[in-house]
C-alpha cells in the first residue's frame, strides 16, 4: 500500500505522521513545492520510527511526482488556509487552480489511485477534481464530514461530561456554517442526547459545530490540523483495509437525497474501491430543509468555478 500526501503544511504533514503511526501502509511519500520541507519533515517523522514503532517507510520530496508513482492513494492538501475572518470560500481563486494542478500530475503517476480532497473549498474543490480528471465519483471523495461530526460529538461529549468515545453523532452537508449535525440521532450510549440536554444546549452544540473550524482559526491564526489530518489517514485506512465502514464524506450525489451534479457530505460506505455506497438516512422535514440549504450554498461556490480558474 503506498499513500501520497500532497502538501507538506501543517495538515498534509499530520496526516503522514498519523498514517505512519497507524503503521498499515507500506509507503508514504509527502510532496510540496517549498524546496526541502517534505524533506526534512518526512526525515523527522522517521527518526520517530523505532519509538513509535512505526514500519512505514516515509519519503518526503520536492515537486518530484514520479516518486509518487503507483499510489494506491492521493490526500490533496496543498493550498492555502484562511486566516481569522476569512471564509473558506475565500481560498477558491487560490486553490482552485492548485488543486487542478495536482490533480492532474497525481493523475499522471498514479493512473488507478482513490484521491481524497481535502484543500478549501472542499466541496467544490472535489467536484473540480472529478470533472477535471474524468474519474468515476467512486475514486474522488472529499473529506469534512467525518471532521465535523467528531467535532460534534466533542460538544456533545463536553456538555454531557462522558467520555467523547461513548458518543456517536453525525454530520452531513457542505462543509461550510450550513451544514447539518443529525442531533436527532445522535446517542451517549445508545440513549437520544436529547435525554440530557435542553434543547437550547443541543442548538448552541449545532452552532458551535457549525462554526468549529472558524472558532480554531479565531484561535490558531490559521485553520486547525490535528483533527483534519487525522480524519484524511482515517479515511484512508478504512480504503487500504477495505473495512466497509460508514464514514461521512463529500460525494457526487446523482439523485441521493434528491440532489445531482453537487458535491455534499453524506455517510458513505468506504472500501477497497473507494465509495462502495452511499447511505440514505430518513431525514426529518427540518433536516431535510437544512441539507437543501447547505447543499445550495455549495452549489453557489460551484458557480464561482470557472471565474476562479482563469
Ligand atoms: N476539508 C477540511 O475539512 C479541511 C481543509 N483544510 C484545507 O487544507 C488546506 C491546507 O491547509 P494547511 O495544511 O493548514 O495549510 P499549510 O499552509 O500549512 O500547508 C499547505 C501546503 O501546501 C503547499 N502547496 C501549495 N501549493 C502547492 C502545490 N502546487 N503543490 C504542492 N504543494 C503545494 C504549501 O507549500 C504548503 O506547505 C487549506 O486549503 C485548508 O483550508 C484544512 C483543514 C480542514
Ligand atoms: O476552517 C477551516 O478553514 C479549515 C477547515 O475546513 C476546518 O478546520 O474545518
Amino acid at each position: 500500500m503506498k499513500i501520497s500526501v500532497i502538501g507538506a503544511g501543517n495538515v498534509g504533514a499530520t496526516a503522514a505522521n498519523v498514517l505512519a503511526l497507524k503503521n498499515f501502509a507500506d509507503e508514504v511519500v509527502l510532496l510540496d513545492i517549498k524546496e526541502g520541507v517534505a524533506e526534512g519533515k518526512a526525515m523527522d517523522m522517521m527518526q520517530t520510527a523505532k519509538m513509535m514503532h512505526i514500519d512505514t517507510k516515509i519519503v518526503g520530496i520536492t515537486n518530484d511526482y514520479s516518486k509518487t508513482e503507483n499510489s494506491n492513494i492521493v490526500i490533496i492538501t496543498s493550498g492555502i488556509p484562511r486566516k481569522p475572518g476569512m471564509s473558506r470560500t475565500d481560498l477558491i481563486g487560490v486553490n482552485s487552480k492548485i488543486v487542478k494542478s495536482v490533480m492532474d500530475e497525481s493523475l499522471k503517476h498514479s493512473p488507478d489511485a482513490i484521491f481524497i480532497i481535502i484543500s478549501n473549498p472542499v466541496d467544490t474543490l472535489t467536484y473540480l477534481a472529478l470533472k477535471d480528471s474524468g474519474l468515476p465519483r467512486e475514486r474522488v471523495i472529499g473529506m469534512s464530514g467525518l471532521l465535523d461530526g467528531s467535532r460534534f460529538e466533542y460538544y456533545l461529549a463536553q456538555a454531557i461530561g462522558c467520555p467523547v468515545g461513548d458518543i456517536d453523532a453525525m454530520v452531513i452537508g457542505a462543509h461550510g456554517d450550513l451544514m447539518v449535525p443529525l442531533t436527532r440521532s445522535a446517542t451517549y450510549k445508545g440513549v437520544p442526547v436529547s435525554e440530557y440536554l435542553s434543547e437550547e444546549k443541543l442548538a448552541e452544540i449545532e452552532h458551535a459545530t457549525q462554526v468549529g473550524g472558524g472558532t480554531l482559526t479565531k484561535l490558531l491564526g490559521t485553520s486547525a490540523w490535528y483533527a483534519p489530518g487525522t480524519t484524511a489517514a482515517t479515511m484512508a485506512e478504512a480504503i487500504a483495509k477495505n473495512t466497509g465502514k460508514t464514514l461521512s464524506c463529500i460525494a457526487l450525489l446523482d439523485g441521493e437525497y434528491g440532489e445531482k451534479d453537487v458535491c455534499a457530505g453524506v455517510p458513505v460506505v468506504l472500501g477497497k474501491n473507494g465509495i462502495e455506497k452511499i447511505l440514505e438516512l430518513p431525514l426529518s422535514e427540518k433536516e431535510k430543509a437544512m441539507f437543501q440549504s447547505s447543499v445550495d450554498s455549495a452549489k453557489d461556490t460551484n458557480a464561482k468555478l470557472k471565474e476562479a480558474l482563469k
